[in-house]
């Protein structure tokens, strides 16, 4: 990777060990993970926001690790402005060096050498698991952080985008652009140049089909309206009411593609036992105890609900990348009674009835089997 800056940084981070976690700064600086699929127009996102009328101090991060050539490959980002004389290069390879906390030591270590930055830009690699990145900057969150996951943005190709989702893995494996739809909390679909109306609907609706919950535009040389993907607070317990009424929009997908990842989502009444909701959650994520109806695991990407426990004013947000979940109470109030518990589920194998009967009969208060 290359985090930038104008002097040369060789070493790689050290790791720190863990005991007592610093109390939480008052200001945490958002990290966008910018993902997508080899070509698809990351950098030129990247590019295109550094150079956009914007007052903030960013800086960039390339996590190139893995790709052999691009080791050396310099930063791709405009030369332009004052912004460079700021940054920091890192060697490559230091983000991914080996384990997780060693790439937000990195960021850490940058910004206590260089001041803080108003905003943070990570940029994958074409073949990276943004989840596995997400869920690293997740769970420093808790080890207090002086950064936080804002959201993750996936930049699709228009023209090859449709081929890439479809691209049959061997080993059953989740195909790499899949994947990185669904964990993403917007998707720009760029390049729209090179294909038609026609085409860009199709592109359009096969990305919907992976991920219900996703936000969708298009773009043309990864032009978009900066509102639109910075400062997104997709992961914030302060947006819950926002979430709710989102998760009230989303609609189950249809498996577009064979064996392709999709959405579920329901919505059950009552109170949930803390307790049975995670075991219901655990054996879910980590045990992948729960199998469709041909046998296969359900495997599930990416979690999202807001849920109500007994004897809680306040609306409770879940959300899951990966194996990582987490439960935090919103600054919302219930006001619906009954209250209404909605759940949106991205992943593979899923099988709606079976996990909205599990999860009725386990988690719901008062339900049977309770
Ligand atoms: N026609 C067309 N070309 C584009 C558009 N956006 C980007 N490109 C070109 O597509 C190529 C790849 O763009 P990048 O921004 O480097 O893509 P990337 O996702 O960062 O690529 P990797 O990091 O290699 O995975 C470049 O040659 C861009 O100039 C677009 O909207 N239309
Ligand atoms: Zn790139």
């Amino acid at each position: 990777m290359d985090v930038m800056v104008t002097e040369e940084e060789d070493d790689c981070p050290e790791l720190v060990p863990i005991d007592a976690p610093p109390a939480r700064p008052a200001e945490q600086i958002p990290v966008t993970i910018i993902t997508g699929y080899l070509g698809a127009g990351k950098t030129t996102l990247l590019n295109y926001i550094l150079t956009e009328q914007h007052n903030k101090r960013i800086a960039v991060i390339l996590n190139e690790f893995g790709e052999g050539s691009a080791l050396e490959k310099s930063l791709a980002v405009s030369q332009a402005g004052e912004l460079y004389e700021e940054w920091l290069e890192l060697r490559n390879g230091c983000l991914c060096c080996s384990v997780k906390d060693n790439g937000l030591k990195a960021i850490e270590n940058l910004m206590e050498k260089k001041g803080k930055f108003d905003y943070i830009l990570l940029e994958t690699t074409g073949l990276a698991d943004p989840g596995a990145v997400a869920s690293m900057f997740w769970v420093d969150a808790e080890l207090g952080s002086d950064i936080y996951l804002d959201g993750i943005v996936t930049v699709v190709d228009a023209k090859y985008g449709l081929q890439q989702l479809t691209e049959e893995k061997t080993d059953g494996l989740v195909n790499e652009a899949a994947r990185q739809i669904a964990v993403a909390d917007l998707t720009i679909i760029n390049k729209t140049d090179l294909v038609n109306e026609e085409e860009l609907a199709r592109i359009r609706e096969a990305v919907r089909s992976v991920n219900g919950l996703v936000k969708i535009v298009e773009s043309q040389k990864s032009r978009v309206n900066l509102s639109e993907v910075l400062d997104l607070h997709s992961f914030d317990s302060k947006d819950g009411a926002n979430l709710a009424e989102k998760l009230q929009l989303v609609k189950d997908t249809r498996p577009h593609l064979d064996k392709s990842i999709l959405t579920v989502t329901f919505e059950v009444a009552g109170d949930l036992s803390e307790d049975a909701l995670n075991v219901f959650i655990q054996d879910l994520l980590w045990e992948k105890m729960f199998k469709n109806k041909e046998g296969q695991p359900m495997t599930v990407i990416r979690l999202k609900g807001i849920v109500s426990f007994a004897g809680k004013a306040h609306q409770v947000m879940l959300q899951g990348v990966h194996e990582l979940y987490d439960l935090n109470e919103t600054p919302q109030l219930w006001g619906e009674n009954p209250r209404i518990n909605r759940l949106v589920f991205i992943g593979r194998n899923l099988d709606k009835n079976i996990l909205q009967e599990q999860f009725i009969s386990t988690v719901v208060e008062g339900a049977q089997g309770n």
